[in-house]
C-alpha cells in the first residue's frame, strides 16, 4: 500500500457525506476516492464543519471540485486564510477561483495551490513540485511553511490569474490530447497539440491579465504536460473514451470522479471570444463535448486551418 508523506500538523479533514466521513474515520482509508492509502494518524475526519473549524485552524485547504468552491468560501466565515486546489472556471458564472473569492469573501487572505500533482502520487510520497499563488505574501509563506518539505517542493507566485488560467485550460487541452492519442495520431501530433495548446492558454491568460512567464512554469507547461500525457488524468481519459465513440454521460458515469475540463470548456471559449482571443483547440473540444462534431471531425477542423506564423 502507498503511504502519505509525513504529516507535521494536526489536520481535521471535513467531508460532506456523514456516512463516508464516519467510514474514513473508522477504517482510516478513503475507499471511494483514494483507495489503498492509509490515512496518517494526525488526520481526523468529520462531517461537521463547525467541529472541523473549532480548533481555529492556521490554514484551510479546500479540495472540492470547482462547482463547490463558492459555497465553501461562503460557509467558512473564519479568520483562517484559505487555499483551494480546484482547477477550472465556475460553470454558469465563468469565473476563476480568485474572482469568486473576491465576490463572496472580500478581504479574505486566500490563494491557489496548483501545479502538476496527481493525487495518487502525492499520497504515495513521490516527489512533486507545486506553486502557491496569492497577492498575500504572508499566505504564500504560510503555505510554503506547511507543505515544503520531504517529497514536496512549493514555489511561490504573485500571479493568481496565470496560475488559475493554467490549471483550468490544461484540463480542456488534456481532453484534446486524449482524443489525439485515442485516435492513434502519433507522438508528433501529440507534441504539436501540447505546444499549440500552450500558445492558446498563454494568449487567454495574458488577455485576462496574467504574466507570460507563468505559463512556462508549473501551473502552465508543467501541469499541461502531466495532464495531457499522464494516464492518471481523468480529463485525458475523457478524451480517450470520446475517441472510442462513447457518449459523454456514459463516460462521466464510468469515470466516477470530476473531469473539470468538461465543465470549463464552454467558459474558456466564451471568455476567449469576448476578448478576441483565438483558441481553436479549446473551441474544438467544446464542439466535441456539445456533440456538434465527432473526434475525427475535430482533428480535420484543426488540420484544415490556414497556415500562419508561429
Ligand atoms: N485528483 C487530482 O490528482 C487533482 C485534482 N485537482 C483538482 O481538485 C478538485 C477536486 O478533484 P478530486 O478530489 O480529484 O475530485 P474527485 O471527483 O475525485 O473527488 C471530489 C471530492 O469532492 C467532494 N465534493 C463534491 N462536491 C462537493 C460539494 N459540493 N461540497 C463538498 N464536497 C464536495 C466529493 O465528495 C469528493 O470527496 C478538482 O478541481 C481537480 O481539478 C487538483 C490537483 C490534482
Ligand atoms: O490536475 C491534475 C494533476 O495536476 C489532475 O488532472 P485530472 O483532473 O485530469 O486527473
Amino acid at each position: 500500500a502507498a503511504s502519505w508523506p509525513e504529516v507535521r500538523h494536526e489536520v481535521c479533514l471535513w467531508a460532506r457525506d456523514p456516512a463516508q466521513a464516519a467510514a474514513m474515520q473508522a477504517t482510516r482509508e478513503n475507499a471511494r476516492y483514494l483507495p489503498g492509502v492509509p490515512l496518517p494518524a494526525r488526520v481526523s475526519v468529520t462531517a461537521d464543519l463547525a467541529q472541523a473549524l473549532a480548533a481555529g485552524p492556521d490554514l484551510c485547504v479546500l479540495a472540492t471540485p470547482m462547482a463547490a468552491l463558492r459555497g465553501m468560501l461562503a460557509g467558512l466565515h473564519g479568520p483562517a486564510p484559505v487555499l483551494w486546489l480546484c482547477k477550472g472556471f465556475e460553470a454558469g458564472s465563468g469565473l476563476l477561483g480568485h474572482e469568486i473569492a473576491a465576490a463572496t469573501a472580500p478581504g479574505l487572505a486566500c490563494g491557489i495551490l496548483s501545479g502538476p500533482s496527481f493525487a495518487q502520487e502525492v499520497a504515495a510520497g513521490l516527489p512533486a513540485a507545486l506553486v502557491v499563488a496569492s497577492p498575500d505574501a504572508r499566505l504564500r509563506e504560510r503555505a510554503v511553511e506547511a507543505f515544503h518539505r520531504g517529497a514536496l517542493r512549493i514555489y511561490s507566485s504573485t500571479d493568481p490569474i496565470g496560475v488559475e488560467v493554467g490549471g483550468a485550460v490544461k484540463n480542456v487541452l488534456a481532453i484534446a490530447t486524449g482524443v489525439c492519442d485515442g485516435l492513434q495520431l502519433g507522438l508528433n501530433a501529440r507534441a504539436a497539440l501540447i505546444t499549440r495548446g500552450l500558445a492558446e492558454m498563454t494568449r487567454l491568460g495574458v488577455a485576462l491579465g496574467a504574466r507570460t512567464d507563468t505559463f512556462a512554469g508549473l501551473a502552465g507547461l508543467g501541469d499541461l504536460v502531466l495532464t495531457a500525457t499522464g494516464d492518471l488524468s481523468r480529463n485525458r481519459r475523457v478524451g480517450l473514451l470520446l475517441a472510442e465513440g462513447l457518449d459523454l454521460p456514459g463516460i462521466l458515469q464510468r469515470l466516477g470522479h470530476v473531469a473539470e475540463g468538461v465543465y470549463s470548456a464552454a467558459t474558456v471559449v466564451q471568455r476567449a471570444q469576448a476578448l478576441g482571443v483565438e483558441m481553436p483547440i479549446a473551441q474544438g473540444v467544446h464542439a466535441l463535448l456539445q456533440g456538434q462534431v465527432d473526434a475525427r471531425q475535430l482533428v480535420e477542423l484543426l488540420m484544415r486551418r490556414e497556415a500562419r506564423a508561429e
